[in-house]
Order: C-alpha cells, then sequence, then structure tokens
C-alpha cells in the first residue's frame, strides 16, 4: 500500500482486502458456518465466491443473500445473467466475468452482461478460460473501460473431457507481468497446489466451490508459509509490518521444526551425541554459510542465534533420548520433519481432516 493507506496501481480492493500487493489471498467456495465432523471449525479464509450459473434462477438471489447472512468478509458473485446483477449489487464486494464474454468475442448478451456488471461501481474478477493471453488482456482492458473498480485476472484453466484441470502458471506470470493487474490462480479443489500458485508469483487463488473441508486452511497454511519465503511487502504502517512479520515467523518456525528433526538426526548417528559429541567447527562453517545468505545480519549477529537454534535442538535430542531408553532410535518424535500443517504445506501435501 502506498503511504496514504490506497492501494497502489497494481492492487485491487475487494471488500476490506487487498489483492495484488501485501499477502497472497484465499478464497473459499460458498461461506459455511459448519464445524467440521470433529466439531472443529476451520480458520475462516481471506474470501468466499459464489457461482450463479449452476443453480435455478429463482433460486439466485436467496443464495447470494444467504451467503451474505453467513459472512461478513469479501464476498465475489459469479452471476448467471443480467438478472442476477441487482443481487450481486446488494451484497458482493466483487463480480466474477469471463474473458470470452467481456472481449471480442463475446456474443452481444453476455457482453451487455459484462458492461452492466462493470457499471455497479466493483471490481470485476475476469476468469481466463480457454482465451489467450491477449484475449485475457484486452477483455480486462474492455471491463475497465466499461467503468469497473478495479480488475483482478483470474487463470482457471481448462478442463479436458476427462475431467483432468490444466492450470497454467506460467501464462499466469506472464499476464501478471504484462497487464499490470492483480492474478488469481484457481486450482480446483487441490490445496496441494496452493504453494505453487503463490511460488509462480500469482497473488491468491480461489478453491472450488465444492472442495473438501479443511482444503481451504490447508491453502492458507501453504500460501503464508511460501509467500514469506518470494512475496516482496512493502507495508507502509505498523499493523501491516506486524502482519509482515507474522508471516515471516511462521515459515520460520516451520524451518525450525525441520531443522530441529534433522539435527536429531545426527545426534542419533554420531558415535557420540547430544552436548557431549557438539562439533563447534561445523557450527562456525554454519553460521558463515548462513551469513552469505544474510549479509546484513552478518556472522557477528547470526552467531548468537545460531547457538540457540543449535542448543535447543541439542536439548531436544537429549530428552528424545532420556524418553525413549538407551538408544533414542525409537518413538522419536524428531523422526517426522514432515509432520506439521506447514511442513506439508511446504511439501504441497494436501491435508486430511477426515
Ligand atoms: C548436528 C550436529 O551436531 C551438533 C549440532 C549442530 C546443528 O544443530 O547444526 C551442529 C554441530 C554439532 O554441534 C552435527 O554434528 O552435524
Amino acid at each position: 500500500m502506498s503511504s496514504t493507506g490506497q492501494p497502489g496501481t497494481r492492487a485491487v480492493r475487494i471488500g476490506s482486502l487487498i489483492v495484488g500487493e501485501g499477502p497472497a489471498v484465499v478464497f473459499a467456495g460458498r461461506p459455511s458456518p459448519a464445524p467440521q465432523a470433529d466439531g472443529r471449525v476451520d480458520a475462516p479464509p481471506d474470501g468466499c465466491r459464489v457461482s450463479l450459473a449452476r443453480l435455478r434462477p429463482e433460486d439466485r438471489h436467496d443464495a447470494v443473500a444467504a451467503a451474505r447472512a453467513v459472512w461478513d468478509g469479501p464476498l465475489l458473485v459469479e452471476p448467471g445473467s443480467a438478472d442476477d446483477l441487482p443481487a450481486v449489487a446488494a451484497h458482493a464486494d466483487g463480480v466474477i466475468v469471463s474473458a470470452g464474454d467481456a472481449g471480442d468475442a463475446g456474443d452481444a448478451g453476455d457482453k451487455a452482461l459484462v458492461r452492466t456488471a462493470a457499471r455497479l461501481g466493483l471490481p470485476l474478477v475476469v476468469r481466463r478460460g480457454p482465451a489467450s493471453v491477449d484475449e485475457w488482456l484486452a477483455a480486462a482492458a474492455a471491463c475497465l473501460d466499461a467503468g469497473a473498480a478495479g480488475v483482478v485476472l483470474c487463470e482457471d484453466g481448462v478442463r479436458a473431457a476427462d475431467g483432468h484441470l490444466s492450470v497454467d502458471l506460467g501464462l499466469a506470470r506472464a499476464a501478471r507481468e504484462r497487464g499490470g493487474h492483480p492474478v488469481l490462480v484457481s486450482p480446483g479443489d487441490d490445496a496441494g497446489l496452493a504453494a505453487a500458485v503463490v511460488a509462480a508469483g500469482a497473488d491468491g487463488l480461489w478453491l472450488d466451490e465444492d472442495a473438501p473441508a479443511g482444503h481451504a486452511e490447508a491453502a492458507r497454511e501453504a500460501v503464508v508459509v511460501v509467500g514469506a519465503l518470494v512475496r516482496e511487502e512493502r507495508p507502509a504502517g505498523i499493523p501491516a509490518a506486524r502482519g509482515a512479520i507474522d508471516r515471516a515467523d511462521a515459515a520460520l518456525a516451520v524451518i525450525l521444526e525441520r531443522r530441529a528433526a534433522l539435527a536429531g538426526v545426527v545426534q542419533r548417528l554420531k558415535p557420540v551425541g547430544g552436548f557431549a559429541g557438539r562439533d563447534l567447527e561445523r557450527e562456525r562453517r554454519i553460521v558463515a554459510a548462513m551469513a552469505r545468505r544474510a549479509p546484513r545480519l552478518g556472522e557477528a549477529r547470526l552467531a548468537p542465534i545460531m547457538k540457540a537454534v543449535i542448543e535447543s535442538g541439542l536439548h531436544l535430542a537429549e530428552e528424545a533420548r532420556s524418553a525413549s531408553g538407551e538408544n533414542g532410535r525409537e518413538h522419536s518424535p524428531e523422526d517426522r520433519p514432515a509432520g506439521t500443517a506447514g511442513a506439508q504445506a511446504l511439501a504441497g501435501g494436501r491435508q486430511d481432516h477426515d
């Protein structure tokens, strides 16, 4: 955000959410306050999304109103026809349209729908479908010409006859670069692609409306951890800077947990493990290597940090060893470096919550 608190040119506001700068975002499907089978309620996504085309026309207004009744956060709605626009205007924070409808190839009715939607004073999210990058960007330009309050592109991929969804991250990246608009990617219901989406430079993703419970939360974890590593953030105030620090710390926690597990493996394999087998020359080389990637901190500041990190790992290994008897090889919890949600997110794995 700029120093005035307004989003920059790439960023688009959807309700209370800024898309395009700051953290990457996750839109889930229809909002649902329902707890899961184990009584757990998922952490809320950043936004929700309702598509009306697959509902009967007479049910659509109520569907949008029902979504708004249970969800006061950012809400995107995809109208099925111009008749749905009053409900969209009353409740939505953004309108989803198709590049094929907005661009030159759209038929008169579809183009009229997009033009009317653009005049609602809301941002438009333009799905690519089978359009080329040129057609996609031309559709985005047409939406802005028609009065849209900002445009977000969404790479929603192409579904083959066998049901397989092909999402083109390279194309999404090229369109973001060329068009200057934020880009979302829709990886179907596969939260395991969330890390790749953010690593490719997209500003967020949306999941299928029927994605299983827990997938939005898993996608969010991946987006936070990977986003902390790859997204440039220029926070303008203390709350934004603290938010960015929280995301960096989330990634740090995942790495620290993983590192402790790996150091524990070495303790069990070395002839003399734990504090008794400490290797200070190896520790010095670790700090020197890290200083090349963290030159502002440098060796002098990294050394005490890594001393604390290494000693925590040694304490953990010694505790695990005494808890599991003589050799410490059985039942060691640190044998499972991929056991946390964050680590699974980094690995692009799915979260199963059933
Ligand atoms: C892991 C080892 O044991 C100790 C812990 C280290 C670490 O956490 O990186 C490094 C050196 C040793 O003091 C090792 O020898 O590599």
